[in-house]
This record gives structure tokens, sequence and C-alpha cells, in this order.
């Protein structure tokens, strides 16, 4: 476990731009050391605003992305075409530009829709199954004895970086204060079907995968958040402020504008 650092940025639009520039920095930093890199994307404000950012950047192309493999933190169970989907936000924030760079649509790991015609329950199974055959792939060497990216671990691939909003409850991903999906320890993927913000139904990493990434970052905007930040920060235990017990392996960043930390002390 790391302790966590904070950065804070004078708005929510200079935050933006900053995660775009960091983002930039650490994958091809990450790509001369292995290649192949694994980021897991956040929906809401502050995963938007990032993305829009990132694709409008020039430094973007610095990113080798046909090595890239994207993955969500937490998806809403509806379906594909909603408004309401992160993956549909993502798209609808200038994804398109990264696969005009080279990312390739199949390194694009979009967690199961209500329109694939799974319930809840094996859909979650459906994903932790997907993170499990990426990482076989990655760790698997070529021809030359080379392999394409790091190996894993525990049926997940090796996440360089996993990027999280951090709701007004201290929620991050789905994971919900007092629900019972924090505790649980032996999957990749959750189901959730009781989600206190709209949609209920939805499908989340779990706390032990999200905990696996070299770097957590969680990125929050808005006085509405100052609280939440200020909670989880503080010490407060995971079942009251699921984002107190989100960490990286080598950091846990905490990405504020002033707003969202204007309640430390
Ligand atoms: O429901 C969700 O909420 C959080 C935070 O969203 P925000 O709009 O309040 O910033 C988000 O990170 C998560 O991915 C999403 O499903």
């Amino acid at each position: 476990m790391t302790a966590a650092q904070v950065v804070v940025h004078p708005d929510r639009s200079i935050l933006a731009a900053a995660v775009a520039a960091r983002l930039v920095t650490t994958l091809a930093d990450a790509q001369s050391r292995h290649g192949e890199v694994h980021v897991v994307l956040t929906g809401g404000s502050m995963g938007t605003a990032s993305l829009e950012a990132l694709v409008a950047s020039p430094a973007v192309a610095a990113v080798a992305w046909e090595l890239v493999h994207l993955w969500w933190g937490d998806e809403r169970f509806v379906e594909r075409a909603s408004a309401d989907r992160n993956a549909e936000q993502a798209r609808r924030a200038g994804l398109g530009r990264l696969h005009e760079l080279g990312l390739p649509e199949g390194n694009v790991h979009e967690l199961p829709a209500l329109d694939d015609g799974l319930d809840l329950e094996p859909a979650a199974q459906r994903y932790a199954e997907e993170l499990a055959r990426v990482a076989q792939e990655s760790a698997t060497s070529d021809e030359d004895g080379l392999s394409l990216g790091r190996p894993g671990s525990d049926g997940l691939p090796a996440f360089d970086v996993v990027m999280l909003g951090v709701g007004p409850d201290a929620h991050v991903a789905s994971l919900f204060p007092g629900h019972a999906s924090l505790d649980v320890a032996d999957r990749t993927v959750v189901a959730e079907p009781d989600s206190p913000k709209p949609p209920p139904a939805r499908l989340s990493l779990s706390l032990r995968a999200l905990c696996t990434a070299d770097e957590v970052w969680l990125l929050v905007a808005g006085e509405d958040k100052a609280d939440a930040v200020a909670t989880a920060l503080g010490g407060t235990d995971v079942v009251e402020a699921p984002a107190a017990g989100v960490t990286g392996r080598r950091r846990t960043l905490w990405l504020l504008d002033e707003e969202a930390a204007s309640r430390l002390v």
C-alpha cells in the first residue's frame, strides 16, 4: 500500500489538461520500459473532461496507441448506445481520435451491456474472463521469445494506471458506501444491482482488482466533492468512504481542483 499524494490544480479545466498531460507522459514512459500498457478509464465528469483534454492535445500522438489497452473501472448496465454508459460518454468525448492514432478496436474493452442478453452476474463473469484472457495473452511470448507485455496477477493484466472519479458519497467506480460489493475479495469484477445513484444496475472492478495497478489516480473537481475528499483522505474506513481504500502499488495520486481540496486540513 502506498501513501496518498495530493496535487491541487486551480480549476477543473486545468485539472483535466494536467491529467491528460500526465497520462501521455506516464504511458510514453511505461512504453519505453515494457511496450504494451493497460489503462483503466473512469466515467463521470472528470473522466470525460480528461479524455476530451487528452484527444485535443497535440502530445497525444507521443503515445504508441497500437500498444495500449483500455478498460473501464465500472459501467452502467444499460443498453450499449445509452448516454448513461461510461463507454458511450467516452465515444462522445472523442475516443475515435485514439483509433485514428492506431488504437485497435479490439483493445478497447467495454463492460457488457444490457442488450448483450446476459443477466448482471453472468455479465460480471464475462468481463472477468475477458480480463483473464488478455492477461494470459500479454504474458505470452511471440516466436522470438519476446512477450507483448508484462505478466499480470490473479486473472488481471498488469494495469499501469487506474483512473477513478469520486462521488459526493466517496464512492469510486461502482463501489458504494456500505455495499456488499466492497467485501468481495475472490472476484475481479462485481455486480451491483442496487446502486444508490441511478441507473441502479452496474458492473464494477472489485476493490482488490483496482488496487493491483501500478498507479491509482483519483480525479476530483468541485465543491460538492470537498467533504468526500476530506473524509477519504482523513483516514475514514473504506466501508464508509470506498475512495479511502483504493491504492496503487507504486503510487496513489489524488488530483484535485481547489474547490475539491477546500476542506483538506
Ligand atoms: O456513477 C459514477 O460516478 C463516478 C463519479 O462521477 P461524477 O460525475 O460525480 O464525477 C464515476 O467515477 C463512475 O465511473 C460513475 O459510474
